[in-house]
């Protein structure tokens, strides 16, 4: 399967020109275009600026064959106490802050200058990007992307940026001598968790936010993928990071779970599913930030127009990464007017070219093909219910059974029956981290219902309106919460670059990633200093008890 890959992706040149100039740099452990089962890669944990290998290790299998081609230490909870003692050193104060060792805000700008130019050689974006498609299934250009919106922060974070970041501020106070500041202030040791589905941009952006804002990290992402935040660190350290800045574990979530109890950072921000989101919140008395799962719509108003554009982006938003996505497109609320214009038939056209050959649609590594095939089903069995297209396992391919393979799938629910029972709702609002999405229609005199749906869910990650009416997307905006949500024609449910906030809204443990103001939120706290110097009013004036 995985030579398939490669030799489709050389017939559109993508590889051929990666392995006639392949060098791999330095500080690189690993050669993407190498690892195999007969030549597995060996991961590393890293704790107190030494890497290190657990007393065992487990292997993870090839998403296109089924070969055990990366090694991950399989860290046990005897083997947590150097974790533990190194995040427990750190002082709440932080490693650096605008009274303590500000030199590191240089530093750090330094670091990220030196990062995003070491990432901007086309040999190391081609690393990444082809190290991703390795581990999490998605086609090259959408690989390539991951790396190229971790570059582009790196720049943003360049120089003085880094203390811009923390820039304070100050208020006159009542007297002479009398000033008050507002600092961003480090939390000092903080947990970093993220999932398999983005294994570079997610852990990388908030890696460096903490970073930038005095903390001492400890982070953890999904061991099926852990090998590329690994990569990633060791380019840190070959530009400048102190190798005891960051502490990284490997290995099984419950592990790392009994860590953060044990260690107890004074901050943890958590990406991935909302049952592990849950117990940490409870586990770490709400010491937690989230970006938890995603259930995302997209209403199409009643103007129609761009056709083909509209639809090309609704295939993207549902099936690019064969679904997942956080942000993936889960539930389409179309007016009718759409489904007069053909768009069931051209977003039908358009998922049967996604194909494995060049991974636009491939192996689903949470979900198996039996356990989504099941949800459609049960879907299927609603009133009113009908398969647009999909439904299907895909055949000829090595992908083991461990991991799904399903062609990307549409439901059409009416919108009645989404509403009728929360048993019902429940169903068709449970995210498939996969290729499967729910369709429905609207009249303009339902526009209500709709409404109705998007309060009665759960998740509030991103939401699309695709209209260029302004009164319909007010009222749509008007009503509505998710925290990254894009409205107008153009506007899509995935896309999440450097250059906007990221994340959920509507609860105030909800995260932000990628932006200066995300950055704050998430990775420092206020702090006031008062500052009251004197002089103190004269003898001859008498002092007021209060
Ligand atoms: N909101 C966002 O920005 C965002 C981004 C990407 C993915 N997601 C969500 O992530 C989910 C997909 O990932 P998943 O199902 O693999 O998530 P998951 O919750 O199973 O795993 C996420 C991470 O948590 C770790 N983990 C598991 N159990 C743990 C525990 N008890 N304590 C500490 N860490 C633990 C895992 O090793 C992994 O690194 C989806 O729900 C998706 O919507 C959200």
């Amino acid at each position: 399967m995985l030579a398939q890959v490669l030799k489709r992706c050389s017939a559109t040149g993508q590889i051929s020109v990666w392995q006639a100039t392949r060098s791999v740099a330095s500080w690189a452990t690993v050669d993407p275009a190498a690892i195999s089962g007969t030549n597995p890669a060996q991961g590393s944990n890293l704790v107190a600026g030494e890497w290190k290998q657990a007393e065992k290790s487990k292997s993870i299998p090839d998403p296109y064959n089924g070969e055990e081609f990366i090694r991950y230490p399989d860290t046990q909870i005897s083997e947590i106490e150097p974790f533990v003692l190194s995040l427990q050193e750190v002082p709440k104060s932080g490693l650096h802050n605008p009274f303590k060792n500000p030199e590191r805000y240089n530093l750090y700008g330094d670091i990220s200058s030196r990062a995003a130019e070491e990432m901007r050689k086309p040999e190391n974006l081609e690393f990444f990007a082809k190290l991703i498609q390795r581990v999490s299934p998605k086609s090259y250009p959408q690989a390539l992307m991951e790396v190229t919106v971790t570059q582009r922060f790196l720049e943003n974070f360049s120089g003085d940026q880094v203390r811009f970041l923390a820039r304070s501020f100050g208020v006159s106070g009542d007297h002479t001598g009398q000033k008050s500041n507002g600092y961003r202030w480090p939390f000092g040791p903080v947990g970093l968790i993220t999932p398999f589905n983005f294994p570079l941009e997610i852990p990388a952006l908030q890696l460096m936010g903490a970073l930038f804002m005095g903390n001492k990290p400890l982070l953890h992402v999904d061991r099926r993928v852990s090998i590329v935040p690994e990569q990633f660190l060791r380019m840190l350290h070959y530009v400048g990071m102190p190798k005891t800045d960051v502490d990284f574990i490997q290995g099984d979530g419950r592990v790392v779970n009994e860590l953060l109890v044990r260690a107890q950072p004074r901050s943890t921000l958590f990406t991935g599913s909302k049952r592990v989101a849950e117990k940490l919140v409870a586990d770490l008395d709400g010491k937690v930030f989230l970006e938890d799962a995603g259930f995302d719509w997209k209403i199409l108003g009643p103007d129609v127009g761009d056709v083909d554009y509209v639809a090309w982006q609704a295939d993207q938003d549902a099936y690019a990464c064969s679904g997942q996505k956080c942000s993936a497109q889960s539930l389409l609320f179309m007016h009718e007017n759409w489904k007069q214009a053909g768009l069931e038939q051209k977003l039908k056209e358009l998922a049967a070219k996604r194909n494995l050959d060049d991974v636009t649609v491939g192996p689903v590594l949470t979900w198996t093909s039996d356990a989504m095939l099941a949800h459609v089903k049960k879907l299927l069995q609603l009133p009113g219910a009908r398969l647009v297209f999909g439904g299907e396992k895909l055949t000829g391919h090595d992908i083991p059974q461990v991991y799904g393979a399903i062609q990307p799938t549409a439901v059409f629910v009416p919108l009645e029956c989404i509403l009728r029972t929360q048993e019902t709702f429940d169903l068709v609002t449970t995210e498939v981290f996969g290729p499967v999405q729910v369709i429905t229609s609207y009249k303009d005199e339902q526009l209500p219902q709709v409404l109705e749906a998007t309060e009665r869910m759960n998740a509030h990650l991103t939401a699309a309106v695709v209209s260029n009416d302004a009164r319909f997307l007010h009222q749509v905006l008007g009503n509505t919460v998710n925290g990254t949500t894009y409205a107008g024609r153009r506007a899509r449910t995935t896309g999440a670059p450097q250059n906007h906030w990221f994340g959920p809204a509507g609860d105030p443990r909800a995260a932000g990633i990628g932006t200066p103001e995300a950055i704050r939120l998430v990775w420092s706290c206020h702090r006031e200093v008062i500052e009251d110097f004197g002089p103190v009013p004269p003898a001859d004036k008498p002092l007021k008890q209060s």
